[in-house]
């Protein structure tokens, strides 16, 4: 979120949750970054109502965690507050060696059986910006749609 403001980036971790507007093609986004701890997911359902899009940011280079995503991500879809939200996932640290692919992250989701919902899937470096924009196209294009 904040890359994409062109602020300082943060590295300490988010408790609570931070709220920013960003304006970007003449689209205005209310974005909510919320801390993705253990003790903090608890409260992540108090931000669903009224949610349009969920962009969930996947470390790629952690094999060993990624089902906690996978396991989240479908405890969220499955919500009712969230069952107009579409889905824009970040491969996320695709600058480290070792990372896995969108591919993989993908298959590994199982994201071809998520049919109730919009979901797009974008590889990206938080630190470059490199593929950020590339997500947020997608959720303009699902907008105009
Ligand atoms: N190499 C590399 N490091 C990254 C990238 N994105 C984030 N990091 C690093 O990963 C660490 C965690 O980043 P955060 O932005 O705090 O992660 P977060 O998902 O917001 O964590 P919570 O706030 O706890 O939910 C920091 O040290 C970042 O610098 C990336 O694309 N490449
Ligand atoms: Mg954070």
């Amino acid at each position: 979120m904040y890359s994409l403001m062109n602020e300082v980036v943060h590295t300490s971790p988010t408790i609570g949750s931070n709220v920013e507007e960003v304006t970007w093609k003449n689209i205005h986004f209310l974005m909510w970054d919320i801390g993705g701890q253990d003790s903090l997911r608890t409260a992540w359902s108090t931000y669903y109502a009224g949610t349009q899009f969920i962009i969930l940011v996947i470390d790629s280079t952690d094999r060993e965690r990624l089902h906690i995503s996978k396991a989240e991500l479908y405890q969220m879809l499955a919500n009712e507050d969230l069952r107009h939200a579409a889905v824009l996932l970040y491969a996320n640290k695709q600058d480290l060696k070792g990372s896995m692919s969108s591919a993989e992250i993908s298959q590994q989701l199982n994201l071809t059986s998520v049919k109730d919902h919009a979901w797009h899937i974008q590889a990206c470096c938080a630190l470059t910006g490199e593929g950020l924009y590339q997500g947020l196209e997608w959720i303009a294009n699902q907008i105009r749609r």
